[in-house]
């Protein structure tokens, strides 16, 4: 694990399953850097995702690996492996904490419009609502409580509707996700995937 001490404290965490990354990621985590003004943006894979504990997604090592590919380049993001080192499903909470020790400072956590409307069923969420300033990037998505709505930043971003799941959705079916992923990463996740 590498995390060094920046100077400064505006820190941010953008985690998720990412299976697979795909470019409105990048997209998320550029403009979350740009308009938030971080010093760093942790990019932090999921090592067991709260809400798909059942599912099956790709290895963690494969999600990783594509992650450090694509943000290759990305100024201020850091693929971070600390959600694998402290094992368990990962809960955000524990990472805000973490980066939060680290840093001295209250971070930013970068979540969709998507994760926003579920938030209040997340592992303690009053607390990491305390903790972390959440930072929403507008995603289509369900009418968000307005209780919420007060404790939050929004990210003044267009809307796509791109997604891991229709990713996977199209290699399944035999079609390209071209333009979707990185081309750096594109052969094999087609071959993962199809
Ligand atoms: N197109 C998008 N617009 C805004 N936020 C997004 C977008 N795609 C992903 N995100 C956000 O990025 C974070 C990580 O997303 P995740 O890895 O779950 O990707 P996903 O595309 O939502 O995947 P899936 O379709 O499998 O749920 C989440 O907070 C999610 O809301
Ligand atoms: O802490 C929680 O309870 C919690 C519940 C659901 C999702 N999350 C986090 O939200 C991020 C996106 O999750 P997902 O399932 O949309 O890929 C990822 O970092 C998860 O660990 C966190």
């Amino acid at each position: 694990m590498i995390e060094s001490m920046c100077s400064g404290n505006r820190i941010g965490i953008f985690g998720g399953s990412f299976d697979p990354v795909h470019n409105g990621h990048i997209i998320v985590a550029i403009l979350a850097i740009e308009q938030l003004e971080l010093e760093r943006l942790y990019v932090t894979p999921a090592y067991i995702p709260p809400h798909k504990v059942s599912s099956t997604i790709a290895p963690y090592e494969k999600r990783m690996k594509w992650l450090e590919i694509a943000f290759e380049g990305v100024e201020c993001a850091h693929v971070s492996d600390y959600e694998r080192d402290r094992g368990g499903v990962s809960y955000s909470l524990f990472t805000v904490r973490h980066f939060s020790r680290v840093h001295n400072c209250k971070p930013f956590l970068v979540i969709g419009e998507d994760s926003l409307a579920s938030l209040d069923s997340w592992y303690e969420y009053e607390s990491l609502l305390r903790e972390a300033t959440i930072a929403v990037y507008p995603r289509n998505s369900i009418e968000v409580e307005t209780a919420l709505k007060a404790e939050i930043v929004w990210l003044d971003a267009p809307r796509f509707e791109i997604s891991s799941t229709e990713i996977r959705r199209r290699l399944s079916e035999g079609k390209s996700v071209r333009g979707m992923v990185p081309d750096s990463i594109l052969d094999e996740v087609e071959d993962f995937y199809g």
